[in-house]
């Protein structure tokens, strides 16, 4: 196992030829607390290709929801600089969605609603119809083909979470950056949404980051899994390409004959 990953490519290959969508150059967070500066973050590097799909995987509280909302616009860098497709990040933007644990849906509204707050803002020129058009697809996508008009407090959890991933995809951002998208729900859920999200993502094939604490959910998403070390200082530790082809099926990929050791090799990595 070790000799197959360490003779693996840093990217996958289909992705060779892709310029960088993203990139964190000398990265640092610094938060101030009464006893002194805490370095979450030290001299982060880090590259992802335009349709990659990264995971991020770490222990908690290392670092990786500072990371993305630094990504995300909408927490002040330290030091470094954070480029998305060659310009550097300065406040949040539709170009980056981000979908996070919780959906926070405004309560009152629909899913057809909530859905088109924001692609009201990014496509203000667009017609109603337009807008519409778009909204009613992505909730389509998402599984909610019928719910359109049901409000966010008659939505479950899960409902709510399609929702909030229609909504992301719908604003036709250059980046998904998606915090722990399914640690709230139940295991089934889980993996009805994480098929979902491959498959609207097939389609797209927007770059993608996800965080998750799921090792099998960051290897079945991601076409690279981003191992990062524990704070303070945290940096990237480590990385896997994960090569299984896509569109991926979840039956196809347990039972690749080198799934366990992609999985004990990110485990291994976690335990030490
Ligand atoms: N606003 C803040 N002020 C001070 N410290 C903070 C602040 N936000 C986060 N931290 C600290 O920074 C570190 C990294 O937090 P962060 O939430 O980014 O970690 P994480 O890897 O996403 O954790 P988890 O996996 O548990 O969600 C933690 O030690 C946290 O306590």
């Amino acid at each position: 196992m070790e000799a197959l990953l360490k003779e693996a490519p840093k990217v996958n290959h289909h992705l060779d030829h892709m310029p960088n969508m993203l990139v964190c150059e000398n990265l640092q967070k610094v938060y101030p607390t009464p006893t002194g500066d805490y370095v979450v973050l030290d001299d982060l590097q880090l590259e992802i290709k335009q349709s990659e799909f990264v995971s991020i995987i770490g222990h908690s509280g290392c670092g990786k929801s500072t990371l993305l909302t630094m990504i995300a616009g909408l927490n002040e860098i330290s030091g470094g600089t954070i480029y998305v497709d060659g310009e550097p990040v300065r406040e949040a933007g539709p170009d980056r969605a981000v979908v996070f644990q919780s959906p926070s849906l405004l309560p009152w509204l629909t899913a057809l609603q909530n859905v088109l707050i924001g692609v009201k803002q990014v496509f203000p020129s667009a017609s109603k119809a337009e807008k519409l058009e778009i909204c009613k697809y992505y909730l389509d996508k998402v599984g909610l083909g019928n719910d359109f008009h049901k409000k966010a407090t008659e939505l479950s959890q899960g409902m709510q979470q399609r929702v909030g991933i229609a909504r992301a995809f719908a604003l036709k951002p250059k980046i998904l950056l998606l915090d722990e998208p399914f640690g709230m729900l139940d295991s089934l859920t889980r993996g009805e949404l994480q098929d979902v999200l491959l498959e609207i993502w097939q389609k797209e094939k927007i770059t993608a980051v996800a965080i998750t604490h799921d090792v099998d959910e960051s290897i079945f998403l991601a076409d690279r899994v981003i191992m990062m070390t524990s704070g303070p200082y945290a940096k990237i530790g480590d990385e896997l390409v994960i090569p299984f082809a896509r569109p991926r099926n979840r039956k196809e990929v347990l039972e690749h004959p080198e799934y366990y050791d992609y999985r004990a090799y990110l485990l291994n990595f976690l335990n030490h």
